[in-house]
Parts: structure tokens; sequence; C-alpha cells
């Protein structure tokens, strides 16, 4: 049985005050022995202050991102083993906002998860297509690229302890989330994918849903069975509304 991950990734969102706002309102609205999950992405120059303020919780802290470089001359860059050191143990990588803004290639990707891997920490993958991909039934094609990239470059073993988080580009941020069928298609397909590969494997990687999930829709998304909880954007924000996700994630799976 996988246990779901509710993750909330605040994306270029927030300041100090905004940061302990909300982690004093998920103190308050969450309790510590939830059945699923939790984690938290805030910008990197918050993590070590949410970091102290998540103590006593069960809240995992994550990151948005990561370098793939470990030390040295690579000015503005962030290391892993920088993030393992204020206790990140989840990184986001391959986000659609990454891949188009800062031109993030399938290899480039799967480099970051070798040194996340490497480290001992969780990578949460993020794969997904296009609207106009989506339109041109490329959407399989499209999330198996992505997979085999890491396949390919680590092999199907490193899916073992992972996050993947299907994020159709066209419903981030929309308001226009994949319908929980829709969503559920793809979600069994990236794990017959995998599964062509290593059952086992295939068995146990977290498939999270992303792409406009709130407290309304997020119920009928975790009823699905290959839908191991959900990447939030903009209902992270509010503490009433993620923590909602997370209790329906709960619900779903008990
Ligand atoms: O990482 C989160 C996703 O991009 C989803 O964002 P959203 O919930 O605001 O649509």
């Amino acid at each position: 049985m996988r246990k779901p991950l509710v993750m909330g990734n605040w994306k270029l969102n927030g300041s100090i005050d905004m940061a302990k706002n909300l982690v004093a309102g998920l103190r308050k609205e969450l309790s510590n022995d939830t059945a699923c999950n939790i984690a938290i992405a805030p910008p990197v120059v918050y993590l070590d202050s949410v970091k102290h303020q998540l103590d006593g919780t069960n809240i995992i802290l994550g990151a948005q991102d990561v370098g793939i470089h470990l030390s040295g001359a690579y000015t503005g860059e962030v290391s892993v083993e920088m993030l393992k050191d204020i206790g990140v143990t989840h990184i986001i990588i391959g986000h659609s906002e990454r891949r188009t803004y800062h031109k993030e290639s399938d290899e480039f990707i799967a480099k970051k998860f070798g040194v996340i891997k490497e480290a001992g920490l969780v990578p949460v993958l993020c794969i997904g297509e296009t609207e106009a991909e989506n339109e041109a039934g490329q959407t399989q094609a499209v999330c198996a690229r992505q997979i085999d990239a890491v396949i390919k470059a680590l092999g199907v073993q490193a899916f073992n302890g992972a996050v993947i988080a299907y994020e159709p580009v066209w419903a981030i941020g929309t308001g226009k989330s994949a319908t929980p069928a829709q969503a559920q298609a793809v979600h069994k397909f990236i794990r017959d994918h995998i599964a062509k590969q290593d059952a086992k494997v295939a068995q146990q990687v977290i498939i999270q849903y992303g792409g406009s999930v709130n407290d309304k829709n997020a119920a009928e998304l975790f009823t699905q069975p290959d839908i191991d909880g959900a990447l939030v954007g903009g209902a992270s924000l509010k503490a009433d509304a993620f923590a909602a996700i997370v209790k329906a994630a709960e619900l779903a799976k008990k």
C-alpha cells in the first residue's frame, strides 16, 4: 500500500511573515499523525527558518529545485548537500516552469535526479504535456520520454523511493484541472510504462497529480487507484485549503 504524499509548492511566493503565518496555520489545522505524508517547498531563502518553524510536526521540508554541482565556482547555484544540510529531504525537479523559462532539458533534469539520489534524498520529478501536445494526442509519448531520460541515465531502479508528479502543463495555475478519469488514465500509463522494466519499482513509486488541485476537487482525484497524492501550487498558500487537501488524501486512501 503506497502512502500518498501531498506536497505544497509555494513557487515564487512568500515573505518571512507569510511563511510564519502559513506554517502556524498548518500546525493548527493538521495533526501530527496523518495517514499521508505532507511536505512543503518554500522558496530557498526561507527554507532554514521554515525548518525551525516545523519543529515537532511531521511536515517534510522540500525544495523547489537544485543545481547539478556539489560545490565550486557556480555563482547563484544551490547544491543538494546544502539542502540536505538544512534538513531538506524532497526536491522538486523538472517543473514545467523550469523546463519552459530556464530551458531545462530532459537530460539535464536526469542529472539533477542523479545528484539527489546520490545524496540519499527524494527527487520529485515533474512530467507532463503542454496543451498543444495534449491536443495532438502526444500525452503518453511526452510522459514516456521524460521518464525514459532518467531510466537511460540512471536505470529504472533510480525510481525506487522516488516521486513522480504528473502535471499537465495546461492545468497548472489555470483552474482547469484534469478530470479524475483523465488523470488516472495517464497515471496508469506511467506506472505501466515503468512496470515494463520493473514491476516492483512501478508498484512502489509515488505518482502525484498536480494542476489546479484545490479543496473541492482533491477528494475525487484521490479516489483514483494510481493517484498517490498531489503537488499543489496556489492552494498550498492557504493553510485551510492545503489542510483540506491533506485530509481528502487521508480519507480516500483509508
Ligand atoms: O507545483 C505545482 C503545480 O505547478 C500546480 O500548481 P497549481 O496548483 O497552482 O495549479
